[in-house]
């Protein structure tokens, strides 16, 4: 839930970060304005470099903003950061666990440092799927399994907010499986989570609505449907396609190798068509997805610039 009046449990406006080396000034994050509705699974995409980690680790009091503002559950932050930091958890960077404990150890030590209550062990550990493997010791874990329960600590203080940045990172496809099942059980519970990431198929299997930045920049936010809807294409299948591939070009419309049409206005293309006399036998929607928007938006964003 948020107290925040427009419904986001993010929110930034204006948010910008430059660094300053020897080389000169990079701006890592540049006019960001991010909205994070609450519940479900946001996904936060950009190629490496695009300022993900930069953006997160602001929101967390990390690291100082050049400029813009920010606000977590309609706080201000940084000002406000101790009123609401925790109902937030984090996985930013590897946390520091005992490789001799078990996970169950681990867990339980650090609930008593933050002063969780002992019953949110069991809870976290059951949320991330670690039960029965609990109790072997940290370091027998597979990679899946130490980011399943770094995700389970940040669990302890029952959060109803999860920063996840690239928790997939360096898994392999079961691995990643396994973190993504966790992911979608949390938002389905009522948490919101937003999850940086640079691994496409996995957002848009997960996530509910995403924001797309390169460079620092917003590129695209919405939900994830309308992301990836934003541009259907249609397969055309005609009897004569090269009659129809030229009544297409002549009504304004490109027509790709494959037959494909880009266009939002589908009964124009059969108008066009029927106006020449040629019938129809397939037209279907093809719609791109995730990654296809990704790269689309993102090319030429990969390198950082210094400014
Ligand atoms: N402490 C720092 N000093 C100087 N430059 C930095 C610093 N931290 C980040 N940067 C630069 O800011 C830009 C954004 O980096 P950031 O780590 O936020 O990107 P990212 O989207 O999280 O990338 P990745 O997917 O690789 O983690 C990069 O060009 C990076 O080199």
């Amino acid at each position: 839930m948020t107290d925040s009046p427009g419904g986001y449990v993010i929110e930034t406006s204006g948010l910008r970060k430059e660094f300053r080396s020897r080389r000169g000034l990079r701006v890592a994050v540049a006019d960001l304005d991010l909205a994070v509705p609450a519940g479900g699974v946001h996904g936060f995409l950009g190629p490496n470099g695009s300022g993900k980690t930069t953006t997160i680790r602001m929101l967390l009091g990390l690291a100082r903003a050049t400029a813009g503002t920010m606000r977590l559950f309609g706080e201000p932050v940084p000002n406000r950061l101790p009123a609401v930091i925790g109902r937030v958890g984090a996985v930013v960077e590897s946390p520091k666990f005992s490789p001799h404990f078990s996970g169950r150890q681990n867990l339980t030590l650090l609930a008593r440092s933050i002063g969780a209550p002992a019953s949110r062990v069991d809870a976290a550990v059951d949320t991330v799927g670690l039960t029965g493997r609990d109790r072997d010791r940290y370091k027998s874990y597979s990679l899946g399994m130490k980011q399943r329960l770094a995700i389970a600590a940040t669990l302890l203080k029952d959060p109803s907010l999860l920063i996840l940045d690239e928790p997939t990172n360096g898994l392999d496809p079961a691995g990643i499986r396994e973190i993504r099942d966790t992911i979608r059980g949390l938002g389905e519970a009522g948490v919101t989570v937003l999850l940086s990431s640079h691994i496409l198929a996995e957002v848009q299997q997960v996530c509910t609505s995403a924001t797309i930045i390169g460079q620092g920049r917003m590129l695209a936010s919405g939900r994830v449907d309308e992301l990836v809807g934003a541009s259907t294409a249609y397969r055309v299948g005609v009897p004569d396609p090269v009659a129809a591939r030229r009544v297409l070009a002549e009504a304004g419309f490109t027509v790709s190798a494959e037959m494909l049409v880009e266009t939002d206005r589908p009964a124009d293309l059969t108008q066009a068509l029927g106006a020449a006399g040629i019938w129809l036998n397939e037209l279907t929607p093809v719609r791109r997805d995730l990654e296809a928007v990704f790269l689309e938006l993102t090319a030429g964003t990969e390198l950082g610039g210094d400014a």
